[in-house]
């Protein structure tokens, strides 16, 4: 019997981000681990990270076994709403930005710096 899901945007699980209140998004599924961060082997400082974001990369690297796999099922709350933008990797689109921003800056510091030099080669010819 089809059974209907809860979907949830990245706004949506951004809100849970706390050690109280915490859900995460591992594989386009919505979890929300509170109960279980006191329990989890490899600390509740790891999954407290990767909220916010897609935490699949995470959950891979980490090499979970089957029973970590079957064990995640219990705190499955729906499934997240694929169509919203959302990062990967922490801080990814922040670094990008400012990356940006630098290459600015180097570009006007380059342009003035031309301008200064051509500016002084020409004063000295005259
Ligand atoms: C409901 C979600 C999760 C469950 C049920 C879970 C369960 C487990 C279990 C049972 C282990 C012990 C080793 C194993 O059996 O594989 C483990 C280890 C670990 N988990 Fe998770 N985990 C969850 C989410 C996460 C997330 C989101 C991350 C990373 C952001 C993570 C990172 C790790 C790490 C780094 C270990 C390493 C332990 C070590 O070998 O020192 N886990 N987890």
């Amino acid at each position: 019997m089809p059974t209907l899901s809860n979907f949830y945007t990245i706004k949506d699980v951004s809100e849970h981000k706390a050690k109280d209140d915490c859900w995460i998004i591992v594989d386009g599924k919505v979890y929300d681990v509170t109960k279980y961060l006191d329990d989890h082997p490899g600390g509740d400082d790891v999954i407290l990270e990767a909220t916010g974001r897609d935490a699949t990369d995470d959950f891979e690297d980490a090499g979970h076994s089957k029973s970590a796999r079957e064990l995640m099922e219990q705190y499955y709350i729906g499934e997240f709403d694929t169509s919203s933008p959302i990062a990967t990797k922490k801080g990814f689109s922040e670094s990008f930005a400012q990356l940006k921003k630098k290459q600015y800056l180097g570009l006007s510091v380059a342009v003035v710096g031309i301008s200064v030099i051509v500016g002084f080669l020409y004063l000295r010819k005259k």
